[in-house]
């Protein structure tokens, strides 16, 4: 030790201090069995029967004349059932004295206390916060020795414990808080997973009077909602074979927001320490996720079981899954799915119990590298997480159960023959009495076999812990500008003026949606096609590089504008969420020149950057007003409660991906109102998209990925009608609704401003339409409607009285508490 300077001394001196206190404990409760059982690097202990009878006061961390230093949260002090947490600090006790600190040690508060009652999940207020106590703090590996050595000194065990190396030795420990905490916390609220041999009546090989009960421990039985509660349960019993038996996968198809990830991780934490016979179910688990929420994942771990409990290992391009491997330390596993695909063979060396695809709805077409190779991976336990809804496609739902439970379906040719040929066959218009009854059978018989494994509940749960919600559509017409690139687009592909070559419909879709978020992402672009185009030539030629009209009016930047310039005044935040990141270089123009500061995710953003530009975006300390997102790189998974506004800026032809970017924000955390605001300019290639998301006419053929535009399948009528531009519409969309709200179709209302365009004509067009279409459209129906003039106070709740003028509609609707 003579090369340890003083003050390494001391502190472990301290450790050795704290040891003796800690194993004090120890000797007094007298109720703890070791069992020396020693495999594959981690040791088990067990508590006797005689713990649950622990007087409190015995278990608490007493008798110190040193300072003792505990895990803790804290936040608000509210009278609400379910108290949501702000922060994690420290509370360090001194005799009587606690003192509060947040993770960089700031002081927060003082008070006196009595040690006696400092225990794992008391409660007590500093500076006006309330404070809950997780844990005591050890993460020092001399301490964990010396504490499991102590053990073995002071209370010889019934047989001795083998600690083969350091990470068994910490587990040790961190089970003997355990035992210390839950011991004594076992209530009423605990958490017992379904007995095994009860629910697998008449299984051989199986003794029922060995089975153990399997409960979840108190720092999580503490926080979970009930639905949540019944979310493990329902992912023990899938994992654990006991809902169809020989199959253990399952889809916890929960809405998003809801809390899968705790879910998970509760399910992973208690079948890592336990199991109904004994032994743990688990001790290495994978976890693949988008690469935006592999440090989502670590946090989260670390959040509710504290760091240290659980050691999560990020693989990235220096932590290699096998190092992993060498680190028993480290029981859970957690990879991007480029990164799996990238390391598969080191991963397919590693034995895992389990493997958790978050978002797994990226699997669903099984030709994709990831999902081929994650078939391949030897692990019978399987969950499949996904917030977004499993879309009406039989083959898509096929590949998804067949990844979690492979012998369900059968084969894929199985499968289409029994199932899939017959539900789609009496879903054809002339099908026969007997088509339409077998197929209905099929489906029954398909819904019957999988349900008992797949999820999902709404976010109506959540409604009642949080803030309201507000959503609004709001439409705004096309400025002089825009209007007159946007004819010149349409009109060069209806008068074919451009080969197929040069200007694909793609290519024309993808220059309209530009002109509709700004014109110079059209007029600037470098693949533009109208480059050459004398009408383009003469409208731009006043457009100077300097000046690349970015003050000039254009709808929704306006919007955007005004909203960034309210927000100044207040406390609150915003999510501007686009799909183009030159639409997101725009908008970080527009931060500069409002001197707001702002943080960006996109692409190209590393990986280890997200997780720390995700916090400190969501921490309260922070001052950045604006958080650009691009809606491909971080439209899923993402936490950004800091934020309680958000603009969806554009919109995605798969109303998933759409409803993914729009739920960041209205997550556990939220503390005020939120608003969603989906931008739309009327009459555009933007209405007919949002009207194809909300409407089930040919969903299918039209929802593509993102990814892959190409695959767009629309017929030459669908394009006309794509391609037509509607001027004389405040929102076409609510013309299609067959409202009684206005009347959505007065021709005298109708601008005189387009000649050319009849409005009997339109009139007429539209009454056809309505009739024609089978729209959910009118879902929106139960949304309320706004049309000019606005009134102020809505608008001023919206931050939008500043440019009142150039709304042409808008759609809200409101969700509260009372609502759930
Ligand atoms: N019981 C709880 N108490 C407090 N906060 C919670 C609770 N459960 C979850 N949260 C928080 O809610 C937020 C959302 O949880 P999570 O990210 O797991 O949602 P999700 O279901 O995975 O949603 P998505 O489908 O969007 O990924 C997280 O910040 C999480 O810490
Ligand atoms: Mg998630």
């Amino acid at each position: 030790m003579s090369h340890k300077n003083n003050g390494e001394v001391d502190s472990l001196n301290n450790s050795v201090r704290s040891t003796s206190r800690v194993l004090s404990f120890f000797n007094k409760s007298k109720g703890v069995i070791i069992n020396n059982e020693v495999k594959n690097d981690s040791a088990i202990l067990e508590c006797g029967p005689e713990l649950n009878t622990i007087n409190k006061n015995e278990c608490s961390y007493i008798e110190s004349n040193n300072k003792l230093t505990f895990n803790v949260v804290f936040g608000k002090i509210t009278t609400k059932k379910h108290k949501t947490w702000d922060s994690d600090g420290f509370l360090e006790v001194l005799g009587k004295n606690a003192v509060l600190k947040d993770l960089d040690g700031n002081i927060i508060g003082r008070t006196t206390v009595n040690p006696q009652c400092i225990n794992e999940g008391f409660r007590l207020f500093i500076a006006s916060k309330e404070v809950e106590i997780i844990s005591l703090v050890s993460n020092d590996v001399n301490l964990a020795r010396d504490i499991c050595k102590g053990i073995e000194d002071r209370e010889p065990p019934r047989k001795r414990l083998k600690t083969s190396n350091i990470g068994s030795c910490l587990l040790a420990v961190y089970q003997c808080y355990k035992i210390d905490i839950t011991g004594s916390e076992i209530t009423s609220e605990s958490l017992i997973m379904p007995s095994f041999c009860t629910k697998m009546n008449g299984t051989d090989n199986i003794n029922p009077e060995t089975e153990q009960q399997v409960s979840v421990d108190a720092c999580l039985t503490n926080v979970l909602r009930p639905h949540q509660r019944d979310g493990v349960i329902f992912l023990y019993e899938c994992i654990m074979g006991i809902k169809i038996e020989n199959n253990f996968g399952a889809i916890l198809a929960d809405e998003m927001g809801l809390g899968k990830t705790l879910q998970c991780i509760t399910l992973v934490w208690t079948l890592l320490k336990k199991g109904p016979f004994g032994k743990p179910i688990l001790k290495r688990v994978l976890i693949v996720t988008p690469s935006s929420l592999c440090n989502n994942w670590k946090k989260e771990f670390i959040h509710w079981l504290g760091s240290h409990r659980i050691f999560p290992f990020v693989a990235d391009s220096k932590n290699k899954p096998q190092n992993f491997k060498r680190q028993p330390r480290s029981q859970v596993l957690i990879i991007s799915y480029e990164m799996f695909v990238r390391t598969y063979e080191e991963i397919k060396e590693i034995n895992f119990d389990l493997i958790i695809c978050d978002e797994g709805h990226r699997l669903k077409n099984s030709n994709i590298q990831a999902a081929k190779l994650l078939q391949e991976i030897d692990c019978k336990r399987r969950i499949l997480l996904s917030g977004t809804p499993i879309q009406n496609d039989l083959q898509e739902f096929y590949t998804l159960v067949n990844f979690v439970n492979p012998i369900i379906l059968g084969s894929s040719t199985e499968y289409k023959r029994y199932y899939e040929g017959p539900i789609i066959a009496s879903q054809c218009p002339h099908a026969s009495d007997d088509v339409q009854f077998l197929g209905k059978d099929r489906a029954k018989e398909l819904r019957d076999a999988t349900s008992p494994f797949i999820l999902r509940r709404t976010q109506e749960i959540i409604s009642k812990y949080l803030p309201r919600k507000h959503e609004m559509v709001i439409f705004c017409h096309l400025s002089e500008k825009q209007k007159a690139l946007y004819s010149l687009v349409i009109d060069t592909w209806f008068d074919n003026t451009i080969s197929e070559k040069k200007a694909t419909h793609l290519t024309i879709i993808t220059a309209l949606k530009k002109i509709c978020n700004h014109p110079v992402l059209f007029t600037k672009d470098k693949d533009n096609f109208l480059s050459n185009n004398p009408a383009f030539l003469q409208l731009t030629k006043n457009d100077n590089a300097s000046n690349s009209n970015e003050t000039e009016y254009c709808g929704k930047i306006t919007i955007v504008r005004c909203l960034m310039r309210n927000l100044k005044k207040t406390d609150e935040k915003i999510v501007l969420v686009s799909y183009y990141t030159q639409t997101l270089d725009f908008f970080e123009s527009i931060c500069n020149a409002e001197g707001l500061k702002y943080c960006r995710l996109d692409g190209s953003t590393q990986n280890v950057a997200r997780m720390k530009i995700i916090e400190q975006f969501n921490s309260k300390t922070d001052d950045s007003k604006i958080f650009l997102l691009s809606a491909k790189a971080g439209g899923v998974g993402l936490n950004l409660p800091g934020a309680s506004r958000l603009i969806l800026f554009d919109s995605d032809w798969n109303p998933a991906s759409d409803a993914q970017a729009m739920a960041r924000i209205w997550r556990h955390g939220q503390k005020k109102s939120v608003y969603i605001y989906r931008l739309l300019m009327s009459g555009t290639i933007e209405e007919k998209i949002y009207q194809r998301q909300i409407s089930k006419t040919n969903l299918s053929e039209v929802v593509v990925d993102a990814n892959n535009l190409s695959s767009l399948k629309l017929s030459s009528s669908e394009l006309k009608d794509l391609f037509t531009l509607i001027l004389n519409t405040d929102s076409l969309t609510h013309d299609l609704m067959n409202c009684t709200c206005c009347d959505q179709i007065n021709p005298n209302e109708l601008s005189d401003e387009y000649e050319d365009i009849n409005k009997e004509e339109y009139t007429k067009n539209i009454k056809k339409k309505q009739s024609q279409q089978n729209l959910t459209i009118n879902q929106l129906l139960d949304w309320q409607h706004y049309r000019k003039p606005f009134a102020d106070n809505m608008m001023q709740e919206l931050m939008l009285k500043q440019v009142s003028k150039h709304i042409s509609f808008i759609f809200k609707n409101s969700i509260t508490e009372n609502m759930s």
